[in-house]
């Protein structure tokens, strides 16, 4: 099955994975205060605007992962004191799904040590939920959340689960894990 591009998180740990049709030729970099997909050196030029972004970053006490834009100014939120399921729905709400061929839905979790919250914007809906165990939500298909059955504890493991999961056409993942401090991780293949 392909669901596109999709995101984990339960209480301290969250990961993100990029399956794409489209756009294969993309990785994860550390850029010290994100992790961020962009095109490999080889990829095609495109002028799609959705497919180069920070998809893990820290704000305030969490971290943050997903599939665009939104990452960035939901952890500028939480840098400013605002509650996690507040930062979600407020900047998912203004940013709103993509304005492309699929209208693709913009995903997106916050992770602290002790508590997690899923969101997810599509053209029908606006869904931002508290989360007690690791829970999944995809750009297709699986555009709800649901439970996730994640066996990592690291955020290596984490990047390298999602990477491996059978969801079709994997790219690259990222995750994180919140504890006393925050370790971060990315695998883009063989
Ligand atoms: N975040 C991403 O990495 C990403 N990759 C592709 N998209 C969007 O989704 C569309 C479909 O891509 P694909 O066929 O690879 O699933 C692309 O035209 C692009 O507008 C993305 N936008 C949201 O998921």
């Amino acid at each position: 099955m392909y669901v596109g591009r999709f995101v984990v998180v339960g209480p301290g740990i969250g990961a993100y994975r990029v399956s794409s049709r489209s756009f294969p030729n993309r990785q994860v970099v550390d850029r010290d205060d994100a992790l961020t997909v962009g095109p490999t050196p080889d990829a095609p030029e495109t002028d799609n605007p959705y497919i180069a972004y920070n998809c893990v970053r820290e704000g305030g006490d969490y971290v943050v992962v997903g599939n665009g834009s939104q990452v960035d100014p939901i952890a500028e939120k939480l840098d400013l004191g605002y509650p996690p399921r507040d930062a979600l729905a407020e900047i998912l709400l203004a940013l709103d799904y993509e304005k492309d061929d699929y209208d693709t839905p913009r995903i997106a979790g916050v992770v602290g040590d002790d508590e997690a919250f899923i969101g997810i914007v599509r053209k029908d809906a606006l869904v931002v939920e508290a989360v007690s165990e690791p829970t999944l939500v995809a750009t297709y298909e699986e555009d709800d959340p649901r439970a996730f059955d994640l066996d990592a504890e690291t955020a290596a493991d984490a990047a390298r689960e999602l990477y491996d999961h059978e969801f079709e056409h994997a790219v690259c993942a990222a995750a994180a894990t919140v504890g006393d401090a925050v370790e971060t991780a990315f695998y883009n293949g063989e």
